[in-house]
């Protein structure tokens, strides 16, 4: 992969991971307020190359959003490198991404290791509902009964092992988020404000 540059000294990188509708967005948004840093959804990356009418990839894309699964590593850590080097911060929330393995092994190799990881940790049946919801306006080809009950399978099976990864590095903030986006927020911002102390 010729475009992934590591990113310079100093750079600091938060994954923010959970179940799908498990309130990564949200957070990202409140985080951004308050602490300035530049949020990159690796998801919403995905969705805005598929509907760019120059990729080669939008049709792939497309189809494995569609079916919930996890797009080639390839195609997503170009996007978030891109991103990263574009911008002028060093200070970067990656949301959704890595959703696996073999990611998390190549990010932290090529790119740069996490200061650490906001795991939101949401019951099923919660985040289930969240998403029935959203997908009530939303737009989105994957909030649908049938792909959220593939992304389940797909997060649980792939994506949790990453978060293992992580926790034995001890890197892992595992915050409970079944409460209101501001009680879940309360939990997160101490973590964000030892950050700049
Ligand atoms: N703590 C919360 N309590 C109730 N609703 C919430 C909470 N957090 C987020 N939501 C709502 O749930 C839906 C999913 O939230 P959000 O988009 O932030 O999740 P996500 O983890 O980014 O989801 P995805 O993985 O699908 O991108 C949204 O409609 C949002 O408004
Ligand atoms: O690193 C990633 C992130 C996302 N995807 C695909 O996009 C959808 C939607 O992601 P959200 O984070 O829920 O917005 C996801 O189900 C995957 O199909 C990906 O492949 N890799
Ligand atoms: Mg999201």
């Amino acid at each position: 992969m010729s475009e992934i540059v590591r990113a310079p000294g100093g750079t600091i990188v938060i994954f923010v991971l959970g179940g799908p509708g498990s309130g990564k967005g949200t957070q990202c948004s409140k985080i951004v307020k308050d602490f300035g840093f530049v949020h990159l959804s690796a998801g919403d990356l995905l969705r805005e190359e598929q509907q760019n009418p120059n990729s080669k990839d939008g049709d792939l894309i497309k189809t494995y959003i569609k079916e919930g699964l996890i797009v080639p590593m390839e195609i997503t850590v170009k996007l978030i490198s891109k991103k990263m080097q574009e911008s002028k911060s060093n200070i970067f929330l990656i949301d959704g991404f890595p959703r696996k393995l073999d990611q998390a092994e190549f990010f932290c190799k090529n790119v740069v290791e996490p200061h650490f990881i906001l795991f939101l940790d949401c019951d099923k049946e919660v985040m289930k509902q969240r998403l029935l919801k959203r997908g009530e306006t939303s737009g989105r080809i994957d909030d649908n009964i049938e792909t959220i009950e593939k992304r389940f399978k797909v997060f649980k099976e792939e994506s949790l092992p990453v978060i293992e990864y992580f926790e034995e590095k001890e890197k892992v903030h595992r915050i409970p988020c079944t409460e209101s986006p501001d009680e879940v927020y309360l939990k997160i911002r101490p973590l964000l404000e030892g950050l700049s102390k």
